[in-house]
């Protein structure tokens, strides 16, 4: 995919100054010089809805904020309501077969680069966090939420299950008795409950605050051997990652099987149409 790169001026909160910025479609990732941390933007309109395309883009951003060498990786979203919808339905919805083989293996890439990734790794949430959403912010090692939006994992809500590894994610924030509760009640949190709860670290008035918060989180490294640091971080989460390595293949087959069962894609048009019809509302 070709990538275009320029150099931008941005303000932020401790003033204007120049980043790096890279742009894709769906994806921007912007490195500050100063800090050297990598804000990687998600940007697929109208609500983050991570497609086959998104979670390619978001695979590409984050090797590409290892390869740089970036101090941190911070994710966030160009949307002012909605950090990320989770999966995009529609990829689930009637699917085209081969299609949806490659999205489950995007989702799965991503998953990969972002919860193993070697940099430190926050979410800014900046919006609503279901499912998929819920799963990228609980991948990073920090997350500050902005007030009155919602976040959890509301599979059950919708007749589908989490797999291990959207389980794996949740688990290395929430205690396991908590973890399980909200899973089978396809719990979404508020802002305020979240943080209570410990799924998020912080709460933050604005955008720019999540950020700053999200850098500060990240700055919290800068004493600390980068290498020890992230070989520490790579321990701590070895087991969850060899298991989704060792067991992709079986992993897809799963999710093939599963969706594809008529029960399941009625309820995933049911689901679709009471969007649809709430969005005409
Ligand atoms: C044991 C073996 C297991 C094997 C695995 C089996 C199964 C696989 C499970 C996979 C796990 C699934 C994870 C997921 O992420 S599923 C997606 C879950 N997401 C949601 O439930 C969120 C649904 N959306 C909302 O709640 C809201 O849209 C909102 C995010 C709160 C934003 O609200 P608002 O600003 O009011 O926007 P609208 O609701 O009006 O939406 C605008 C348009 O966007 C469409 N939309 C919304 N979400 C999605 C989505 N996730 N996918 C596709 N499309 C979406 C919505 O229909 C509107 O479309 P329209 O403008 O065309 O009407």
């Amino acid at each position: 995919m070709m990538r275009s790169k320029l150099l931008s001026l941005v303000p932020c909160a401790t003033g204007p100054f120049r980043t790096m910025s890279t742009t894709t479609k769906l994806t921007t990732v912007e490195v500050n010089d100063k800090t050297g941390i990598a804000t990687l933007t998600m940007n697929r309109p109208p609500v983050n809805g991570l497609n086959l395309d998104l979670l390619r883009d978001l695979r590409q951003s984050i090797a590409e904020i290892e390869g740089n060498k970036s101090r941190g990786l911070i994710l966030t979203s160009s949307n002012p309501t909605i950090f990320s919808a989770g999966l995009d339905i529609m990829e689930m919805y009637k699917p085209d077969k081969e299609r949806v083989r490659a999205f489950w293996t995007a989702l799965q890439d991503a998953w990969l680069a972002l919860y193993g990734s070697s940099v430190p790794t926050a979410a800014a949430i900046n919006g609503h966090s279901p499912a998929g959403g819920c799963l990228l912010a609980t991948s990073c090692e920090y997350r500050v939420m902005l007030p009155k939006f919602t976040i959890g994992l509301n599979e059950t809500k919708l007749g589908i299950v989490a797999p291990m590894w959207f389980m794996s994610s949740f688990l290395s924030v929430l205690p396991r008795r908590e973890a399980e509760r909200a899973l089978n009640q396809g719990r979404m949190f508020t802002t305020d409950e979240a943080l209570q709860i410990g799924l998020v670290d912080e709460a933050a008035g604005t955008k720019e605050e999540a950020l700053e918060k999200c850098a500060q989180f990240i700055g919290t490294f800068a004493k600390v051997n980068p290498i020890a640091r992230a070989l520490t971080k790579q321990q701590f989460r070895a087991a969850e990652l060899e298991q989704l390595e060792s067991e992709r293949a079986q992993d897809l087959e799963k999710f093939l099987f599963f969706i594809n069962q008529p029960a399941v894609q009625k309820g995933l048009g049911i689901y679709l149409e009471s969007l649809k019809k709430k969005a005409k509302n």
